[in-house]
């Protein structure tokens, strides 16, 4: 399999490059009327135009080419079928399953997995219902109040990031709270507040080894012991997510609190196994289906949309297109709905954990830019942050603009003002302001020849910044699970047609190893290893001085 820049339809790419460089997107908007219905799709609840990307129809079919000629059906087959497509850790994905609401078999090793994933739903329903609905009591026969689940990385951010999107729906039954730093000062701030004998802890962790969970959990317990001073009140307040059983009994879980996952199912696509149990005790196991439900309307889309309309491709291809030809080597994630928060955070992890890599499949160094950097946070606190760097730095910073038709809660005319701001950046990094509009506007305001000149080469907006707007209808539990499976789809695509394995996650495993041999060093007794002379000098600077 050679490297994909041998490709015919990469070198056609690189050639389209040059050109369109040259050109700008007002002028393509100017010379075709049809460009947004040409370049925008649709699926029940999502309308994406991505009219404002720098591309014409050849580019497209390029791109079109690409995804045939490195196979993207082929190998969204063996994702579905369960083969093992992780091959650095010999694993099938199948984050798919979890929420096959079909339940038609999917086979992994020659076992269907679907009655797994069944019983684990019906598992997540059964204790999601009876702690929501006050008959789970604790060591003093009271119900839950609160909900503290311990977990991070994929075995956070999904659940976080849904909870927030989704608290508009949640009635006042349960409290979730997330602890994922190791920080104890997180820890402590959750837990002052509570009363141990209504609050229960979701310790999530695929490994059960992850050492920010496994201190958060263990200071939990002994918190919670000082209160009840009895083993076994464990019972009644500690549950585990968690492929590793031994661990969790270790632990002192006992196995029937303890919620299982699989192999197949990596850290930042777990949100839809038991890893969402946060999710379900908050908004009600019923929602959290409607989370499933929203994913596999577009894994179906996905499974069967042509090439041309089937948007989490097209979303790969750009940013391919984007960073890999045009080289913008950042992208910016901005929702513009408040539900959406945690967005930016959450594809940081989907999108530069999975393929943030430089060597293909066979191992060789790839000799182009992969992913971009992803950052972002409301488009709105943007607007009055960044998004100066965005309209008039020197780098260009392609975006993704997320809004919703209708708000979670009307207030007034917010949402009209939220929308209007939507529309106005995007056409503004498109279009630009030029200088004969400049001239025009500041001669309207009555300004003289020399202030003209002194600040027209300030004012003018070369625009050409490329974006994509993505329009849901309104931020539910189904469009929840729409849009993270576009992204997760993305990401799938964007590795295939890099030639980059998304699925392990080697850089993340190099840090967890270092931190946990530095930790021995800290102890008074502990002895240092060799280090660089920097890094010597700041651990006996902190412990002398701590
Ligand atoms: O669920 P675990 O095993 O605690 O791992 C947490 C996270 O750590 C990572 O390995 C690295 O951040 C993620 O992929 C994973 O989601």
């Amino acid at each position: 399999m050679g490297c994909r820049s041998e490709l015919s339809s990469w070198k056609a790419l690189e050639q389209s490059a040059t050109k369109l460089k040259q050109q700008h997107l007002k002028t393509l908007f100017a010379q075709d009327q049809a460009r947004f219905a040409k370049f925008s799709s649709q699926i029940p609840g999502v309308l994406y135009d991505y009219s404002k990307q720098l591309i014409d129809e050849e580019v497209f079919s390029q791109l079109i080419s690409l995804a045939e000629q490195t196979d993207i059906a082929t190998w969204r087959s063996k994702m579905f079928s369960g083969e093992k497509i992780n091959f650095t850790e010999q694993r099938a994905v199948l984050h798919v399953a979890l929420r096959n609401r079909s339940n038609s078999p999917v086979m992994v090793e020659g076992e269907d997995v679907m009655p797994l994933v069944n019983a684990e739903l019906a598992k997540m329903k059964a204790f999601t219902e009876k702690v929501r609905g006050g008959q789970w009591l604790g060591y003093t026969k009271k119900s839950v109040k609160d909900v503290v689940a311990i977990g991070v990385g994929g075995s956070n951010l999904g659940p976080q990031m849904v909870t927030e999107a989704l608290k508009n729906y949640a009635d006042d039954t349960l409290n979730v709270h997330y602890v994922s730093n190791v920080d104890g000062v997180q820890l402590a701030g959750v837990l002052n507040n509570l009363n141990p004998e209504t609050t229960m802890f979701v310790i999530s962790s695929k490994t059960f080894t992850t050492s920010e969970t496994m201190t958060n959990a263990r200071s939990a317990v002994k918190w919670f012991l000082r209160h009840a001073q009895s083993q076994e009140a464990i019972a009644k307040h500690f549950v585990a997510v968690s492929t590793n059983l031994e661990k969790t009994r270790e632990f002192g879980i006992a196995d029937e609190n303890v919620f299982t996952m699989w192999d197949w199912v990596g850290g930042r696509f777990s949100l839809w196994s038991a890893i969402g149990l946060p999710i379900a005790l908050y908004v009600g196991f019923e929602r959290f289906l409607e989370v499933l439900e929203g994913a596999f309307e577009v894994d179906e889309h996905f499974k069967h949309a042509s090439f041309d309309k089937n948007i989490p491709l097209i979303m790969a291809m750009l940013s391919v297109w984007n960073t890999s030809f045009l080289g913008y080597t950042a992208q910016a994630i901005l929702p513009y709905d408040q539900a959406l928060h945690m967005l930016p955070a959450y594809l940081q992890q989907g999108e530069m954990e999975s393929n943030g890599k430089h060597v293909t499949f066979a191992g060789e160094t790839v000799p182009y830019t992969t992913v971009p950097l992803i950052w972002g946070m409301t488009g709105i606190n943007g607007q009055h942050a960044f998004y100066q760097y965005l309209h008039q730095g020197n780098t260009i910073v392609p975006a993704d603009f997320i809004a919703s038709l209708k708000p979670q809660v009307e207030v007034g005319q917010h949402h009209d003002i939220l929308l209007s701001n939507f529309f106005a950046q995007t056409e503004a990094m498109m279009a630009g302001v030029d200088e004969q509009q400049v001239r025009a506007d500041l001669a309207a305001k009555g300004k003289s020849e020399q202030e003209i000149e002194q600040l027209l080469a300030h004012k003018i907006h070369q625009g050409n910044r490329p974006t994509t707007s993505i329009l849901l209808d309104v931020v539910d539990a189904k469009a929840i699970g729409r849009l993270i499976a576009l992204y997760e789809h993305k990401i799938f695509c964007q590795g295939i047609l890099l030639q980059i394995c998304s699925f392990d996650q080697w850089g993340v495993e190099l840090g967890k190893g270092l931190a946990s041999a530095i930790e021995a060093e800290l102890t008074k007794e502990g002895v240092s290893n060799p280090h660089d002379s920097s890094t010597a000098g700041l651990i006996a600077y902190y412990k002398n001085n701590r």
